[in-house]
């Protein structure tokens, strides 16, 4: 089953050419990576993806419905951690786990996923207060207090401790093992390379390599996704 589908996918701002004819699909239970430079278009293409913004044009698919048409619905059933999310200052740990887990008809308890975060601890303190990486794990746990068949993560493991980011990739395990698509934008090869079936590269817009891990490093001569992406980055530049 396909969970999504991008065909031609377009979106500038101004003069600047974001989006340039990117198309791709994603099957159900896939995790699948988007990679690419900075400015390559990542943002903008998960950004339509979950209907925050709109395509120039193109056409997107996701679960079966038109992001920006099916933008409410579409909302109860995916679950999003995007860059540089804010949430009212004041606003504690726990009282943000309890607002998300209410838009929900059958949300994960929230006090679980707390725990399972570690995010317990720091269940009173305001989201001002809260460290990048703290922050960073409360806006996944509220990504996924709906139980999303499909999560969007850009940027999941970005100011996160090594000991946080390798805890990160085990519960993005779990959450693989569940059946859960994932859609993952990131910069470390590393982790693309462990935790993705397939990567699509990026860059100035468009796809420029798309394949499993294996494939990617087969087709560079490299010894690993980091190397391969050199390769291919370098060709974009
Ligand atoms: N709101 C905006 N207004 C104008 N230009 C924008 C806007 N958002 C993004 N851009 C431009 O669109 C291009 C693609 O940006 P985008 O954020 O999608 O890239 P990215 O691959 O996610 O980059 P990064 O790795 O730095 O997060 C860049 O040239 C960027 O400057």
């Amino acid at each position: 089953m396909t969970a999504i589908e991008v065909t031609d996918l377009q979106k500038s701002y101004g003069g600047t050419r974001a989006v340039d004819g990117v198309s791709f699909t994603v099957a159900a239970g896939e995790t699948f990576g988007i990679l690419g430079h900075n400015g390559a278009g990542k943002t903008t293409t998960v950004e339509c993806l979950i209907g925050l913004r709109r395509a120039d044009s193109g056409t997107i698919s996701v679960l079966g419905l038109d992001p920006v048409r099916s933008r409410r619905a579409l909302a109860r059933r995916i679950g999003a951690q995007l860059q540089e999310s804010e949430l009212p200052a004041r606003m504690r740990v726990a009282e943000a786990m309890r607002l998300f887990s209410a838009f929900y008809d059958e949300p994960d308890d929230w006090r679980a996923l707390l725990d399972r975060w570690s995010l317990a601890p720091i269940r009173n303190k305001a989201f001002a207060d809260l460290s990048g990486g703290q922050k960073q794990r409360l806006q996944l746990a509220l990504a996924l207090v709906g139980r999303p068949g499909l999560v969007v993560l850009d940027e999941l493991t970005t100011g996160l401790d090594p000991v946080a980011r390798r805890e990160t990739w085990a519960l993005l395990g779990d959450l693989k093992a569940a059946g859960t698509t994932v859609v993952l934008v990131s910069h470390f090869m590393d982790e693309a390379e462990e935790l993705c079936d397939r990567v699509a590269v990026f860059g100035h817009g468009r796809i420029v390599a798309l394949g499993t891990p294996r494939e990617l490093i087969a087709e560079t001569g490299a010894a690993s996704l980091e190397d391969a992406y050199l390769a291919l980055a370098g060709e974009t530049r």
